[in-house]
């Protein structure tokens, strides 16, 4: 653990009754006397270290903040809280914050156990039950709380969020390493992080496809779809029959309505595609023997050893796997996107220009909207009986430690039930059998570890950050790992930007979550005001009324715009670049559309050449808009193509540039070949 050695003390509170305490990262005590010489910033006691003000002392004299790098204290920051006048503040807490918000960025994100403010500590010691949404704009400290949230549930409810794990969901895999260090700073390493194309273990979406498609692919009407096709690969009979050749006998004729009986039965009861393949098999079986006593009259022999003898027929066999195929959701995703003729049999009368978008070569790799669908097809299809079996088998010795994680699980469901804020218990989803026979437990690895590659996993709570990128379909999929609907998503509808289409929390939430809480962040803490202005004047070509946010700095550096000619846009940006990362020792990210990244290939390869001779880190970062979302650079350099009209540019188009231009810590330089900025 780092914790240690990193910023293990930050903060102390005297009381009205001249106690005094440390607070820090973890709580310690000294062994001989068992004197406490830390308290966690999680325990109850810790709380008023964040919330109490001179108006609201919450029983404090006086608050202490203490920075420091590695082992060395930088700064001491007293702030009374018993005062005469409330003018006469000296605002100790507002210098450790700017202290905190001014000081230079990595590549990794930081903690702000030392300075969250008093909004904040209300989201992240909230209940663990229920869905919360956090809407906040840029920089409000939405992934700061969401993962000082982990932190405090992880302490809160240690006892059943140490096994059954919280799942953290990213946009990108960057995203993840940004904010890999977070959890394990704050001595948390119960948790699960995964971006929406890494959710199914074992399956990596690697391609991309157009917003379009991939909003198609994310509405709730896919399930439906997705239902159609497992039974389309259900003895496809088209109303025809089968000829039968066993080995050594006379061939035999199933005809329509006989198939149509075994569909049935192997419908019947609701079994999972492949899970239901025995009771299929079992009942074609019984047709053949039917037909079989049809033609010879009554058989001597038993008829469990006529059934085996059958099902030992390579044409029976053949016949089993055309009429009840074994599927595999991934081959599945493939094949329904990959092939024209099932494509137009599932999704029939599609516009054009989205069938064209869907439909790509079935070599090409999986996008990250096809996940949700392979998960659902796992869901809609089952295990394949036959490894199954045999992992059945040694599976129920491990039952007895499954139990437990089980009841684990289910305590949750009860004590969610019983919080009246809460929705229904989704108790139908998952059953206590089915609980115990889905955690296979006692394997020597960690549950995190054990979690991250079961994808039958249920998770005790789950965060969703840049939460306005989520599918129907993701939600859905990210419900059936957390059937208590424990969560809490974070992120901003004016940053959704995968269609035109405006976002809201409601259409995204109602349908799935039938109870939910929220609340705003209304504080920019990484945007200086000055730049703000600009991205605000941005964000209001889609929503005029959009409000004047507030940022917790002016900034010292006005930002910059440079006009260039269309065809200078590359290299003007990779010089503005190479000035910026002249002008500071911070790091800096140079947003640019897809068109111009190209330009800037040498650039990077200057610098990383640079870096890695000095033996120091990267510190440039080159990108286009989506994929700097959630990130924040020191200094960042936004490359704006010239846009036809205001009028014509795509509200997508457009918040992407304000998703670029929030970005900064300290410096902007806008470069633009029009003036849709300026
Ligand atoms: N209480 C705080 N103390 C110190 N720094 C803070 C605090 N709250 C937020 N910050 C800092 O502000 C910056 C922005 O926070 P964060 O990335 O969590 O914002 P966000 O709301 O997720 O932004 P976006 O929507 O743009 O991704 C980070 O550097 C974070 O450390």
């Amino acid at each position: 653990m780092q914790t240690a050695s990193y910023g293990l003390l930050f903060g102390g509170v005297e009381t009205d009754e001249g106690g005094r305490f440390r607070i820090g990262r973890i709580g310690l005590s000294d062994p001989d006397d068992g004197e406490r010489l830390l308290i966690d910033w999680r325990a109850p006691v810790a709380r008023a270290f964040y919330t109490a003000t001179p108006l609201h002392r919450e029983g404090l004299k006086a608050r202490r903040r203490i920075t420091s790098t590695d082992r060395t204290v930088t700064a001491v920051y007293d702030e009374p809280l018993l005062v005469d006048d409330l003018d006469d503040l000296d605002d100790g807490r507002d210098a450790a914050l700017m202290a905190a918000l001014d000081r230079p960025r990595s590549q990794h994100m930081s903690d702000i156990v030392g300075t969250i403010q008093r909004e904040q500590d209300a989201i992240i010691r909230g209940p663990l039950a229920g869905t919360l949404v956090v809407q906040g704009g840029p920089g409000t400290g939405k992934t700061a709380v969401a993962l000082q949230r982990a932190a405090y549930l992880l302490y809160e409810h240690r006892n059943r969020l140490s096994k059954s794990v919280v799942l953290i969901v990213g946009p990108n895999l960057r995203f993840l390493e940004y904010i890999s260090q977070v959890l394990p700073s704050l001595g948390e390493d119960s948790a699960v992080l995964v971006t929406p194309g890494t959710l199914v273990p074992g399956v990596t979406a690697t391609a991309t496809e157009s917003g379009p498609a991939a909003e198609f692919k994310g509405r709730l009407e896919i399930v439906d779809a997705l239902k159609r096709a497992v039974r389309d690969a259900q003895v496809p009979t088209g109303g025809g029959t089968r000829v039968l050749r066993p080995a050594g006998l006379k061939p035999m004729t199933l005809d329509g309505r006989m198939l149509h009986r075994v569909r049935t039965r192997g419908r019947s009861g609701g079994t999972p595609h492949n899970a239901a393949r025995p009771k299929f098999e079992k009942a074609l079986l019984t047709e053949i023997l039917r037909l079989e006593d049809e033609e010879h009259g009554s058989s001597s022999m038993e008829d469990w050893e006529r059934r085996a003898d059958w099902a030992e027929d390579p044409a029976v066999q053949e016949l089993f796997d055309e009429l009840w195929p074994l599927l595999d959701p991934v081959e599945m995703v493939r094949g329904l996107f990959g092939d024209a003729d099932r494509f137009d049999a599932v999704f029939p009368g599609l516009d054009p220009v989205l069938r064209s978008a869907l439909l790509r070569p079935r070599e090409q790799g999986l996008t990250p909207a096809d996940i949700p669908l392979v998960d659902e097809l796992a869901e809609l299809l089952g295990d394949d009986p036959r490894p199954a079996a045999a992992a059945a088998a040694s599976a129920r010795s491990d039952r007895a430690t499954d139990v437990e994680y089980a009841q684990n699980v289910l305590d949750m469901v009860t004590d969610a039930d019983a919080d009246a804020d809460h929705v229904s218990a989704p108790v139908s989803i998952v059953s206590a059998a089915a609980l115990a026979d889905r955690q296979a437990a006692g394997d020597g690895r960690t549950p995190a570890e054990r979690a991250g590659s079961d994808r039958e996993w249920v998770y005790g709570h789950v965060i969703v950050d840049e939460a306005q990128e989520t599918s129907p379909m993701l939600l859905r999929a990210l419900i059936r790992r957390c059937p208590t609907r424990s969560m809490t998503l974070v992120g901003d509808a004016n940053q959704y930007t995968a269609t035109d289409a405006p976002f809201t929390w409601a259409g995204l939430l109602d349908p799935q979550v039938p109870r939910w809480n929220r609340t705003d962040l209304t504080v920019n803490y990484r945007t200086p005001g000055r730049i703000m202005r600009i991205a605000t004047g941005v964000l209001r070509r889609v929503d005029p009324d959009a409000p004047e946010p507030t940022s917790a700095r002016a900034g010292e550096h006005e930002p910059r715009v440079v006009r260039v000619d269309p065809a200078e846009l590359g290299e003007a940006t990779a010089r503005a670049a190479a000035d910026a990362l002249a002008a500071s020792e911070g790091t800096v990210g140079v947003i640019a559309p897809l068109g111009v990244l190209g330009a800037l290939r040498d650039l990077r390869a200057a610098e990383v050449g640079k870096t890695t001779a000095q033996g120091g880190s990267d510190r440039l970062w080159v990108g286009t808009p989506d994929d700097a979302k959630g990130l924040e650079f020191d200094a960042v350099v936004v490359a704006v193509p010239r846009m036809p009209a205001p009028e014509a540019v795509s509200t997508a188009t457009w918040k992407r540039l304000y998703v670029a231009l929030t970005r900064p810590t300290q410096r902007l330089t806008v470069v633009e070949a029009g003036d849709a900025v300026g």
